[in-house]
Formats: structure tokens, sequence, C-alpha cells
């Protein structure tokens, strides 16, 4: 049973408290491998094992076969279709193959995509995921040993459907593996209301941008949104659902949303949660696989627990129980908040100690190294570049602010703009910089931007670094802003520029910013490169690396290759472990379905202008993020004197002096000395 920290433990185990363990799945072994799905299905392969008279040797996992378990949760509407909304839903859908989940949107575009195989975001892995839960699984088999080394023949370590069956009557391999197939679970829909009203537990995962006018206008969350889908859920939900606040909130917006329930459904009671959500643009699908820990908040109330179990029940088919973490719903709302206020803060802090290396000839990645190295302080988040970008961080300190202002805590407020003070003046750094080191002038000069996403890894655009700093350096009148980022389509760059700036300042009406789906042509004859994020493929091989100055390295370093998970403990694996397995297989065969699991994927109609338009740009972009940029081919064509400005320092200085570039990076005396 979760206890939660603030209720007397007398409470708690009061009969009307009590909620039946059975239900709530715990980790006795603290291993992600325990599913209470599979708990259920080994009881089921006993029970057939047992009228097979015990002749049945291969498992057979089948994950449609449970009704029961997360305590009698069976249908969850996740409300909003965006970077949050939908992969969570993924997520919870793929690890628990028997509740419907379905993901609801007022914007039908958004919904169409989701049915696609064009999905409206980039995430790594989250196609896998959407794949078997969006549209099902088909019966697969592999053997439950590693694959030796020396015998690497592609598919030896599974079969097919029809060599599994055969084996499975012929009882030939005690250590076959076989999973049965498993039906969609995971929809999307624009049937607000109706989805909303079959849910029992309901998750809003709504946009709650910083309110632009009015009282609080700047700094104010605008809750437009989540007021909109609290009153259709308090018109629609059935009785006893719960509610989830999944989107980032002020503190004390449960009350909120419990005030509203209240005056459309004074006879009923909803409980409210707050289960703040912590992934990341770019690891979304990791941080949601494997998240450090899962917050939910409640009401200290009985029912509150009860609500708690219901949705940890949820989690717990694949988190730990001990990374499941209780408290109260203030506690919860203000944690991310925080959470991500010192993320930030984090940043500003090595930001502004960077400016102080470059004046003095210390490294800012030295000296990051060597504080982070402390325990107490941690190497995470203490990268120092050109500032926080994305749609989080800005707002939420924002929203920080504001809660500090409102309750009278001026000096509290007071630091957390600082951190965005800092951001800025980071930025504007930068760009004087770039200025500078080029005499002063942009006019008539060519600016190469590497890097428009506002990280690494993801076509997220949202507070981009880079438009911030594009903005500044238009002001100066280059002849022209050259635009490259390998993970987006030059399309939808060109897009944002022509909403957030203008029209007219893109190339096509005449103006000075040309967005390019090709790095070198980009660079081609630019007086200047700028490196905006820190994207594998811009680096430099480190000097230690095979490299001599200017030779070519042609493959951004992928990360640590997926170990065999095989032999797996249980012969009834979770979904975590066969996605464990399928990115070994894959990995290490080449190939994107290695078990044969995938089912067709959903097909477009006639004429579909993404199939069409867009197969060539995506072998293009795939082509990009496989790539690491050739340094000494990029700097053959530049102006003379060659200028790089690594706003990531992502770039080796001596390799590109021995290329005959002048570097600028953050936080480290480049080519100009001291004190530039
Ligand atoms: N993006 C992230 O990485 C991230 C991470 C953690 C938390 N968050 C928080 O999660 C929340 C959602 O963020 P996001 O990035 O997914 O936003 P998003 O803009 O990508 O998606 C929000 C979706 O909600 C839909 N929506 C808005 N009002 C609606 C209504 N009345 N009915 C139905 N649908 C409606 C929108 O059409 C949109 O598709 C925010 O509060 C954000 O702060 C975001
Ligand atoms: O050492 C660092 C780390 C990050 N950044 C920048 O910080 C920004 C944010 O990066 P990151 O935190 O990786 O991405 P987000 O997707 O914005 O994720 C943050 O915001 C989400 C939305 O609330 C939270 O859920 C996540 O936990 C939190 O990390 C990006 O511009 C990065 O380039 C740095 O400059 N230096």
């Amino acid at each position: 049973m979760f206890r939660h920290p603030s209720f007397p433990a007398s409470a708690v185990d009061s009969e009307d408290s009590i909620v039946d363990i059975s239900t709530a799945p715990t980790t006795p072994d603290g291993s992600l491998s325990f599913s209470p799905v599979l708990q259920a299905l080994k009881l089921q392969d006993a029970l057939e094992d047992a009228a097979s008279g015990g002749k049945q040797r291969t498992s057979s996992t089948s994950l449609d076969a449970v009704l029961h378990g997360n305590n009698g949760v069976k249908n969850i509407c996740c409300v909003g279709a965006g970077y949050v909304g939908g992969p969570t839903a993924a997520v919870m859908a793929f690890q628990n193959p028997h509740v419907k989940v379905t993901v609801v949107d007022r914007d039908p575009n958004r919904i169409a995509q989701w049915k696609t195989r064009h999905l409206p975001i980039f995430e790594p892995g989250l196609d896998t995921i959407l794949r078997i839960a969006r549209d099902g699984s088909k019966r697969f088999s592999f053997t439950n040993e590693p694959a030796r080394p020396d015998s690497l023949d592609s598919m030896s370590s599974t079969t097919s459907t029809s060599e599994s069956e055969c084996e499975s009557q012929c009882g030939e391999h005690r250590d076959e593996i076989a999973v049965l197939p498993r039906t969609p679970n995971l929809f999307f829909s624009t049937e607000v209301s109706k989805c909303i009203s079959e849910a029992d537990i309901v998750l809003i995962a709504v946009n709650t941008p910083t309110k632009m006018r009015g009282i609080g206008g700047g700094r104010a969350t605008d809750v437009t949104a989540l007021e909109a889908v609290t009153r259709e859920i308090a018109i629609h939900a059935k009785p006893g659902a719960v509610l989830v606040e999944k989107s980032t909130v002020p503190c004390r917006t449960a009350e909120i949303i419990q005030d509203t329930l209240q005056i459309h459904r004074p006879h009923q009671h909803f409980e409210v949660l707050s289960n703040p959500e912590f992934l990341a643009a770019g690891t979304a699908i990791n941080d949601l696989l494997v998240p450090d820990r899962v917050i939910i908040g409640s009401s200290p109330t009985p029912a509150g627990y009860r609500a708690v179990e219901t949705l940890a029940s949820v989690y717990a088919s694949w988190v730990p129980r001990e990374r499941i973490v209780t408290m109260n719903v203030w506690s919860s709302e203000l944690s991310k908040l925080v959470a991500n206020s010192m993320l930030a803060q984090r940043i500003s802090s090595i930001n502004s100690i960077s400016a102080i290396c470059e004046k003095t000839g210390a490294d800012i990645d030295e000296v990051a190294k060597s504080i982070g190295m402390d325990p107490r302080i941690g190497a995470k988040y203490l990268k120092s570049g050109i500032g926080f970008g994305g749609s989080c961080f800005r707002k939420d300190i924002l929203s920080l602010v504001y809660l500090a202002e409102t309750l009278g805590l001026d000096e509290v407020a007071e630091y957390w703009t600082q951190v965005l003070t800092v951001n800025e003046w980071q930025r504007t750094r930068f760009v004087r910089r770039v200025v500078k080191c080029l005499n002063g002038t942009l006019v008539g000069k060519k600016l190469a931007v590497l890097g428009y996403a506002f990280k690494a890894q993801t076509d997220d655009t949202r507070e981009s670094p880079a438009l911030e700093c594009i903005k500044n350096l238009l002001e100066d009148c280059p002849r022209e802003i050259a635009v490259f980022d390998p993970y987006c389509e030059p399309r939808i760059v060109r897009e944002e520029i022509r909403k957030l700036v203008g029209d007219h300042v893109l190339k096509e009406n005449g103006g000075n910013i040309e967005v390019y789906s090709d790095a070198y042509q980009g660079c081609a004859g630019a007086h200047a490169v700028l490196i905006m994020t820190e994207c594998d493929q811009f680096r430099t091989s480190t000097p230690s690396s095979s490299h001599k100055l200017g030779a070519r390295q042609t493959k951004v370093q992928k990360s640590k290759k997926p170990t065999d998970p095989r032999p797996f403990q249980r012969l009834e694996p979770t979904e975590s472990e066969i996605l464990a397995l399928q990115k070994y297989l894959a990995s290490t065969y080449s190939t994107s379905d290695p078990l044969q699991r995938y089912e067709e994927e959903p097909a477009c109609e006639e004429g579909c202008e993404k199939c069409e338009g867009e197969m060539s740009k995506t072998v293009v972009l795939d082509d990009k993020r496989e790539e690491r940029l050739d340094w000494a081919k990029i700097a053959y064509h530049l102006q003379k004197p060659k200028w790089v400005f690594d706003g990531r320092n992502v770039v080796d200085m001596d390799v590109m002096s021995g290329l005959g570039v002048r570097v600028e990076g953050i936080g480290k005396v480049g080519w100009g000395g001291i004190g530039r």
C-alpha cells in the first residue's frame, strides 16, 4: 500500500483507507522485469501447461489475455496530443496492453497525423512503441539464449510464427519463448467529451504557456486550455473517475479544478491528482520507460490515497515501486516548477562563470568538469553555451516568479528572474562577440547558422536560442543568414521564421534568411559559421582519435551498442525486456523489425502529400543525422578570415586551427585572445 507521508499511519491503516495490495503490484527486487500483467500470464501459462499435461514446452505469452489488474483501470483518456500527451499515452498503453488508452485533441490535424506513419513529433524510439500499442503486434518467438558472438547469422535467434508453432507442438526447444499477438490498445480521437466520459483515469496534458497580456501578462501561466478541458471533464467524466494534472501548472491549480467540478457536479466526488511529467525533448521515450521518479500528489484523504493507488497501479506495470513517490498535491505541483528552475539555474550559473573564463584564461569546460566531480554538485546541466531554450524552462521560471510575486516574496521573485536575465545576456554576449570579431559590421556578409532547434537531437524549435540570436544579428544587416539543422525540415523552419519574425525576412520574399537542407551549401562562401546546438554531427573528432589534422570523420559516434539482454530469468519477459531484445537485435542486424512482430502500418490516403514529397526529404534528413560534418570541406569554402563561433563548444580548436579557421568558443580564450 502507498502511504502518504503527511498522513498518520493509524489513519492510513484504517479500514476505509486500506487498499488491496494485490492490485498494486510491487517490485520486491526492484527489478524492472516485474509486471502485473505477466504475473497473470504466468498463471495462464501454468493452466495451459497443466491442460496440456505438462507437455507444452514453449512458454506462450498472450499479452491480450488479461482482462483484470491495474486496480480496475480499463480505460484511460489523455487530453492533449502534444509532446507530452502523445508519448506518455503511448508508453502507458505499450506497458499496459489490457488497458484502452485514447489520446484526444481538439486539433484534427494533429490527431490525423498520430494515426499515420507521419507522426507530428520526432522522438527517438517513439515509432517502435507506437507501432506495437497503436497497430498491435504479431505472434513471434525467440530463443532465450544470448546470441553467440561467432554466429551472428542474422535472425538465427528469432523464428517465424509458423516455425515457432511447429516447435511448440513437437516440443523440441525448451528455451523457446513465444509471445502471442496483441491487439491495438492505443487510439487517437477528436471526440473529446465522449472519450472523457468512458475513462477511469483522465490525464490532462494540454499546453500551459505564459500568459501574453492582461494581469500577470508575460509571467503568469495561461490556463485557458486547462480551464476549457476542466469544464469538459466536469460535465462528462464518469462518477469516480480519477483526474490527473500532467500539464505543468501553477501551485494550487488542483483547487481550481475541484472548484469547477463542484460547480458542475455538486453531488459527485472526484479526486484530482498532480502527476507532473519530467521527460525532456529528444529523450522522451527513454525518460518515460526508465523514469528517475514518478511523482503523484494527492489530497491527504482516504479517497485521495485510493486515487493514488489507481494511478500508481498503471505505472507499476513498468516502474519500480520505490521510484513512485507520493506527496501532497501542492508539493507535487510546485516540485515541477522547482525542478525546471533549478536545472535552468545551473545553466545560468555556469554561463555566468563562462564570462569570467573568457576574461581570465580559465577554460569553462575544465572548470565544469572539476566542480562536477564533486558529488554534492554533480556533473549534469553544467554545459556552458548560448543559454537554454525550449518550451519549458523560461515559462516555468516565469510562473515561479509570478507565484513569488503574488505571495509578496519580492526577493524570491528577483532571485529567479536573474536566471532568465543571465540567459538572455549570454545570448546577447555571443552575438556581440560575432559582430566585434567581424570588424563591427555584418553588411555584405554571409553567416551560416548550424542548429536551429532549441537543442540537439530534436525538431522542437520552440523558444530556440538560435532564433533569438538570428533576430539580433538581423539588426546588423548581414547579406545572408543561412540556416541548417539536421533534425528540422526546412519547410517547417521557414514557416516558423515567417510566423515569429515576419514574411519579409525570408529570401524568397527578398529578405536575407535562407534555410538549407544541406550544411555544405549553407556554409559555402560564408564569412562565419555559428554553431547553435550541441549536435554530434557538428563535432570534430577528439585529438586523441585517429584523425590527423584535416582528416575526415564521417560517422556520428553512436551511443553505446546495446547488449543482448538474454537469457531472461523468467520465460515470460515483460514488454521492457522484449524492447531491450528488439533494440539489441535491431542494432546487431541493422533491421527495424528483427522480431517480426510489427503489423502493417496504417496506409496513407492515395496521393498522400507527405509520402510523395517527404520520402526523399526524410532520406536526406536521415543521412544528415548519420553523418558528421566534414570540417575540412566547410573550411575550404569559407571566406577569409575563416571564422567559427562555437556557441556549444563542440569543435576542437586545434583541429580547426589546423584548417586555418579562427574559433571563438564560450568560456574559452579564442583566437582574439583574452577579453575579446
Ligand atoms: N514539451 C515538453 O517537453 C514537456 C515536458 C514536461 C511537461 N510539459 C508540460 O506538459 C504540458 C503539455 O505540453 P506539450 O509540450 O505537450 O504541449 P503541446 O502544445 O505540444 O500539446 C498540447 C495539446 O493540447 C491540445 N489542447 C489544447 N486545448 C485543448 C482542449 N481544450 N481540448 C483538447 N485538446 C486541447 C492542443 O491542441 C495540443 O495539441 C504543458 O503544461 C507543458 O509545460 C511539457
Ligand atoms: O548543461 C546544459 C543542459 C542543457 N542546456 C540547454 O537547456 C535547454 C533545455 O534542455 P533539456 O533540459 O535537455 O530539454 P527540455 O526538453 O527543455 O527538458 C526540460 O524541460 C522539460 C519540460 O518541463 C522537463 O520535463 C525536463 O525534465 C527538463 O530537462 C536546451 O536549450 C539545452 O541546450 C544547456 O545549455 N546546458
